[in-house]
């Protein structure tokens, strides 16, 4: 049996850029407008990863928390969710898949929140606590390539077409179909100029880096904050216009499209359905409001509850998971739809992304507009591989065209990140 771990959180002073102090070859941080928690350098405490196998990989991952966090010893003054022992994990999308399932415990987290910052060394029992951080200058500029990847343009409309042919058979009601981009950035390229760009330039979403998956989600799977529950429905999309006119022509357009509203009404039923067995006073907004990014409009719906049962984030992630707005409706019909009309692996792509504490407190995004870095693979002067994916929902009424123009909407901040 392997020794606890030794926690303490103490607050201190940290410049404005959390990142700066983040491993540039494989940073692990998740920040929105500046807070948030970053791992320091590359050091970790604890992996643990879960390939496909007998057991649901969360429920695999949610026991190894388990046992980390009941044999830690924590020294935490400060008591803010996010502080004393932690935890950063990415999920798989299908249990099938070939990638792992990932949590990880860093030996040094630095987190913000509401202008308060803190330190958080984890170290094992005997061993010597980490030193104080440093922040390293960020790395030179660098651009990426992209191209088309195992599903074409043109192999995506016919995916399109099939699913409607199921959906008229009413095989389902809505399955949501993704393409992929594969490409390379530089060896040694330094990754937080990624995370960096993608929270700048999309700061009402979350930036995520785990174990090489970076991205920028717009869509909060679950959070859990002392007993309270929130979630974000996102599931319909159009493009912003191009001028002032056009742009609110497309918001118009989005909000009284009854394809984009019954899209967005079966992501919402999924979540609602997910999160009561767990909860008690569960409200969802009357009807879905527009939800405004800078390359796109989305409906969304706000779920607000409170826990009742003392499931944790990450419980609970796993029980919302996959809602209607990664994989369709029923759920198992649409996952058989995405296996047979999907020619790749999903990985973590459209999985839970996010972070968890020892009270079970945690923020979980649905891991979207994100790439998969090959972070380790090859030597360190081979070019790092990546793929990165986008998916839209398709029910009754959708145009295979329409979809493609969607999802090329939603590579825009990974796409633009790169070049
Ligand atoms: C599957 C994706 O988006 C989902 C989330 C929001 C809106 C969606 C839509 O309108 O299709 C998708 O359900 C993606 O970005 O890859």
């Amino acid at each position: 049996m392997t020794a606890g771990l030794v926690v303490e959180t103490r607050e201190i002073d940290l410049g404005d850029d959390l990142l700066a102090y983040a491993d540039p070859a494989g940073p692990l941080a998740w920040l929105r407008r500046g807070d948030g928690i970053v791992a320091v350098g590359p050091e970790t405490a604890r992996v643990v990863r879960v390939a496909a196998g007998a057991e649901m990989r969360a429920a695999a991952l949610g026991r190894a928390w388990d046992a980390i966090r009941s044999s830690a010893v924590v020294d935490d003054p400060v008591r803010h969710p996010g502080t004393g022992l932690v935890a950063f994990a990415a999920l798989v999308f299908d249990e099938g898949s070939s990638a792992d399932s990932v949590l990880v415990v860093p030996r040094t987290v630095i987190g913000r929140h509401n202008g308060r910052t803190w330190i958080t060394r984890i170290h094992d029992e005997g061993a010597a606590p980490a030193e104080d951080p440093a922040p390293t200058a960020f790395g030179p500029h660098w651009a990426g390539t992209l191209g088309p990847g195992a599903q074409t343009a043109q192999g995506y409309q016919s995916s399109v077409r099939a699913a409607l042919a199921g959906i008229a058979e009413g095989r389902y009601g809505k399955v949501v179909l993704a393409r992929d981009l594969v490409g390379t950035v530089p060896a040694g390229s330094d990754l937080r100029r990624l995370v960096r760009a993608l929270s700048t330039e999309y700061p009402d979403t979350w930036a995520f880096a785990v174990d090489g998956l970076i991205g920028a989600s717009p869509e909060t799977l679950v959070t859990v904050q002392d007993g309270v529950v929130t979630a974000r429905v996102l599931a319909g999309t159009t493009a912003r216009g191009a001028d002032a006119v056009t742009d609110a022509r497309a918001a118009a357009g989005l909000a009284d499209s009854p394809k984009d509203n019954d899209e967005h009404a079966f992501a919402v039923r999924s979540v609602v359905a997910a999160l009561a067995p767990h909860t008690r006073a569960l409200e969802a907004d009357g009807g879905p409001f527009i939800l405004e990014l800078p390359n796109l409009f989305h409906l969304a719906t706000d779920v607000r509850a409170e826990l009742s049962d003392g499931a944790s984030a990450l419980d609970l992630a796993a029980a919302l998971h996959p809602t209607a707005a990664v994989a369709g409706t029923p759920t198992d019909v649409a996952i058989a739809a995405i296996r047979e009309l999907e020619p790749f692996d999903r990985g973590r792509y459209a999985g839970p992304v996010g972070w968890i504490d020892a009270h079970g407190n945690g923020e979980w995004a649905i891991a979207l507009r994100c790439a998969q870095f090959g972070i380790g693979e090859g030597g360190s002067a081979d070019p790092i591989r990546l793929t990165a994916y986008a998916g839209a929902g398709i029910v009754a009424g959708s145009d295979p065209e329409a979809e493609l123009l969607e999802t090329r909407v939603k590579f825009r901040p990974i796409v633009d990140a790169l070049a």
